[in-house]
Order: structure tokens, then C-alpha cells, then sequence
């Protein structure tokens, strides 16, 4: 369902993402590791035609995305949602507000001016915020949440957008380690309910092989490992995050001693 072929980014004389090359033939959850600079949001962008490739494809169903343009583009950009680090919500703006920007690709200019929602997609606004277990927030404004509630928020409004893929670019690189939990608790709960495939980003290698099915390695903008989490020994992760010996998981790590049991469900906390 998901291809890419030989995708490659250059920034002048930079090449952020060389010739990356896999293929996911089911939705699963991936988690894409790497030292800073190695070109891991590059890589998520072109996925979501935010920035463009310089070569290569990136073929869905077929299809190649880098080549779409327009109304075609933006619909492919609301089938596959972006979540950032830094939540990028209206912080003045009430939650479920925010969450119904998700639908903004399929208003009309007026609607979105006066700030007109379907009954229908209200309702669902809140469906969505009760299962991430934040339906109690609905009415505040963004900026009043914390940060694992904002980020839960975001995820919200990517759902309303009924996604089939969703990119998350460091989605808990701001968060407390409870929090970053919650996080990639719910996004794991919609992998597995909905059958969305997930892509994030994670400077966590616990983070990654706790959550994911499947992690990608880069360094220096090469794909240097694909492979499950069980593959990904710390030798493998010092070989990608180019360091040596004295390399040790304990740094990237966002366990906390009192969350011994995974969540089952977010709606639960
Ligand atoms: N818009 C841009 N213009 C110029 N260079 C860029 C741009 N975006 C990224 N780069 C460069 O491309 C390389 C890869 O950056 P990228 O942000 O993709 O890495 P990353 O692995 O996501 O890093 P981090 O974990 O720090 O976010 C870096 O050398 C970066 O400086």
C-alpha cells in the first residue's frame, strides 16, 4: 500500500534523505529512529507532500503522491495527518474548535469565516475527544490543557480528518514521561482499532520498540536499518545513532519506575 523508491531530499548542497527505499504492505506502526539532522521529518514531509521530494517516488496504491498538485494534493494531505512536537493548535481557540479544523479541507470559505460546523461533525468532535479521555476539555481553550492533553488534542483533530495514515513528527519529544506515554498509548489503541497505519517519528529507542511493530533507522539521511524491534539490539542502535562504546540505551529512554503496566485504554486515565 505504501511504497517509496529511491526518495531523496537535497537542500543545496545538503542531501537530507538520501535514496530511502521500503515498502509497507499492511497498516502497521512504524517508528522511524535516528540522531538529530539524520533526516527523519524530512522524510515524514515528503511522505505528506509538505515538502517536496527531488527525486524518487513515494507510490500509495500505486500511485505516485509527489507528483500530485492541487485539489489532488490536498486530498491526499487529508488522508494521511501530520502531528508535530509542538502540537500546532489555536492556543485562543477552544478544544473542540480545534479539533473541527480537522474538517476545514471540506468547507466552504463562508462556513470556515463564520465558524459554522455541521451538528453531525460537532457530535463527532466530541466522540473523538471522549475516547482519547479528554471529552472534559471540550470547552476550554487550547492553551489551558497541558501538554499531553494538547497532543491528544491534535490527535483528535487528525482523526476528524478520518485519516488513512498519520505521521507524527516527535509527537512526545515535549511531553513528561507519563504523558509521552498517553500518547503513544492512544495512537497505538487507533493503529490497532481503527487500522490506521501510524509513522512517527522517535528519539526514544524504548519508545519505538515498545510501541511499534516495525522501526526504520536512519543515519546521515540513509536508511541504515528496517527491520522489527526485536532486531534493534543495542549494538544495531549504536551502529545507527553513530556512537561508540560507551553508548547507553538509559539516555533515550522515557520509562518512569511507577507506570509499570501499559495502559489498556487511554478513555481509561
Ligand atoms: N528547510 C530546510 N532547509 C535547509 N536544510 C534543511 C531544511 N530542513 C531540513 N534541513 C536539513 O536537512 C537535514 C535533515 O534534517 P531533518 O530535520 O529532516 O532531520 P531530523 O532527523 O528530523 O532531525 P531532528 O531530530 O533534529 O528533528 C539537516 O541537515 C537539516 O539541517
Amino acid at each position: 500500500m505504501l511504497q517509496l523508491q529511491a526518495v531523496t531530499k537535497t537542500f543545496g548542497a545538503n542531501t537530507a534523505v538520501h535514496a530511502a527505499s521500503f515498502s509497507v504492505d499492511r497498516p502497521m506502526m512504524i517508528g522511524i529512529i535516528g540522531s538529530s539532522g539524520a533526516g527523519k521529518s524530512t522524510l515524514l514531509r515528503m511522505m505528506n507532500c509538505l515538502t517536496p521530494a527531488s527525486s524518487g517516488e513515494i507510490l500509495v496504491n500505486g500511485r505516485d503522491i509527489t507528483k500530485l498538485r492541487g485539489a489532488e494534493k490536498r486530498d491526499w494531505q487529508s488522508h494521511c495527518a501530520m502531528i508535530f512536537q509542538q502540537f500546532n493548535l489555536v492556543p485562543r481557540l477552544d478544544v473542540v474548535s480545534n479539533v473541527l479544523h480537522g474538517t476545514l479541507n471540506r468547507r466552504s470559505t463562508l462556513a470556515t469565516m463564520f465558524n459554522l460546523y455541521p451538528e453531525d461533525d460537532i457530535i463527532r468532535a466530541i466522540d473523538i475527544l471522549d475516547r482519547l479521555g479528554i471529552a472534559e476539555h471540550a470547552p476550554k481553550r487550547a492553551e489551558a490543557l497541558s501538554g499531553g492533553q494538547q497532543q491528544r488534542v491534535a490527535i483528535a483533530r487528525a482523526l476528524m480528518q478520518d485519516p488513512t495514515i498519520i505521521l507524527a513528527d516527535e509527537p512526545i519529544a515535549s511531553l513528561d514521561p507519563m504523558n509521552a506515554q498517553l500518547v503513544m498509548q492512544a495512537l497505538r489503541d487507533i493503529h490497532e482499532q481503527d487500522g490506521r497505519m501510524v509513522i512517527a517519528n522517535l528519539h526514544t529507542l524504548d519508545t519505538a520498540r515498545r510501541y511499534c511493530d516495525r522501526v526504520i533507522g536512519m543515519r546521515q539521511g540513509r536508511i541504515v536499518f528496517d527491520g522489527t524491534p526485536a532486531q534493534l539490539t543495542t549494538g544495531v542502535a549504536r551502529d545507527i545513532y553513530g556512537a561508540d562504546a560507551s553508548f547507553s540505551e538509559a539516555t533515550t529512554s522515557t520509562q518512569i519506575e511507577t507506570l509499570s503496566a501499559r495502559p489498556e485504554t487511554v478513555a481509561a486515565q
